[in-house]
């Protein structure tokens, strides 16, 4: 756990950067920070690992105040990666991963197996471990830069806008990888953005800073979207505040109709409903078509996906109507207009 208590940062200009922050970044979470430009998030991810000190107050790390432990024995144990990954340009990939290993004297061999392993771990091709920063794309380098954070499997890692100066494509799935690995390592990240919906996407927790270095709120992503704080955090939310909040709401309790689920052997028979089209499915049970209708259907899976997802589902179906399948892809049922209706009335209240 790391943990701030009333910490202000002031430049030797005195420019306060940071005022009187106090959160708490639990271990195995992520944490994100995230505000508008200059508002001290780099200044505050900087303090955790003393590249910058701060001026009142404590960061603790497991209870231990960082200002007491040397910095190089610090750092060992938090693994820091930056936006465009800062990789060393005459190394090759495989010794920019094993930085770290070399410098705390692993030998050759060790430190080049487990940059390897990690290259892996991170989605990319072994062919890469040879070549050069250069010869690697910007969302290639950024994996690299979370693998060389990796190196010494520190349990602490900050991330300060690693995925800013990718494309929206590569960077959709850099988060996804994150999130993935995360599930794997439960690492206690601190990672910085300037981006909303990436701090809602990513965080466990999240810091919303406004200029000044001051805190406007620090919650879960749902809280934040369901109760913000004040007009900055609402506005800094943006406008699809209340559509973005049905990500966190589970579509356990969708009411579902299993009356308009029909097999492909029984569908040539059966009448169609007065009440919404019919769902043919094959044998196996897995989503065919609306009965004598080539028009197409959007699936969700029930209980997993949010009801954000199953309304984009009933809205690819021009009935407006899901249909909920399980993680095999099997058919469990319709989600029918008047069930997703009823799921946004309870959702609006509560
Ligand atoms: N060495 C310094 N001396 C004086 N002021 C500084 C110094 N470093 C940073 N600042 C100021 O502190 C404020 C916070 O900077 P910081 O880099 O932490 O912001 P940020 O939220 O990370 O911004 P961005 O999103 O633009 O990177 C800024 O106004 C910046 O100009």
């Amino acid at each position: 756990m790391i943990t701030f208590d009333s910490v202000t940062k002031r430049y030797p200009d005195g420019f306060v950067a940071v005022d009187d922050l106090s959160i708490e970044a639990e271990t195995g979470r992520i944490t994100v920070l995230v505000g508008p430009s200059g508002c001290g998030k780099t200044t505050t991810l900087r303090m955790i690992n003393r590249m910058i000190d701060a001026t009142e107050g404590q960061i603790l790390l497991d209870g231990a105040d960082v200002k007491k432990i040397d910095p190089p024995t610090l750092r060992r144990g938090i693994g820091y990666v930056i936006q465009q990954a800062g990789l060393f340009p005459h190394r090759k990939i495989v010794d920019n991963v094993a930085t770290v290993p070399y410098l705390l004297g692993w030998d050759k061999k060790k430190a080049r197996d487990r940059a390897m392993e990690l290259l892996e771990r991170v989605g990319l091709d072994p062919k890469m471990a040879q070549r050069y920063p250069f010869q690697l794309s910007g969302g290639q380098q950024q994996r690299v830069g979370v693998a060389r954070a990796l190196a010494a499997d520190p349990p602490v890692l900050l991330m300060d806008e690693p995925f800013s100066a990718v494309d929206p494509i590569v960077r959709t799935s850099l988060q996804e990888e994150l999130l993935r690995l995360q599930s794997e390592l439960n690492k206690t990240i601190v990672f910085v953005t300037h981006d909303i919906d990436e701090a809602i996407k990513l965080g466990d927790k999240v810091a919303v800073l406004r200029v000044g270095g001051k805190l406007a709120q620090f919650a879960a992503p749902k809280t934040l979207l369901s109760e913000p704080a004040d007009d900055f955090v609402r506005e800094f939310l943006g406008r699809d505040r209340g559509i973005r909040r049905l990500s966190f709401i589970s579509t356990e309790h969708l009411r579902l109709r299993t009356d308009l689920v029909v097999s492909s052997s029984a569908a040539s028979g059966s009448a169609a409903a007065s009440d919404g089209l019919l769902m043919v499915v094959s044998e196996d049970g897995r989503p065919v078509g609306w009965q004598g209708s080539d028009e197409p259907f959007g699936t969700y899976v029930h209980g997993k996906d949010s009801l954000r997802a199953a309304l984009d589902a009933a809205l690819l179906s021009p009935s407006g109507q899901a249909v909920a399948i399980d993680p095999e892809g099997k058919v469990v049922g319709i989600a029918t207009r008047e069930a997703l209706d009823a799921a946004l009335a309870e959702a609006a209240d509560g």
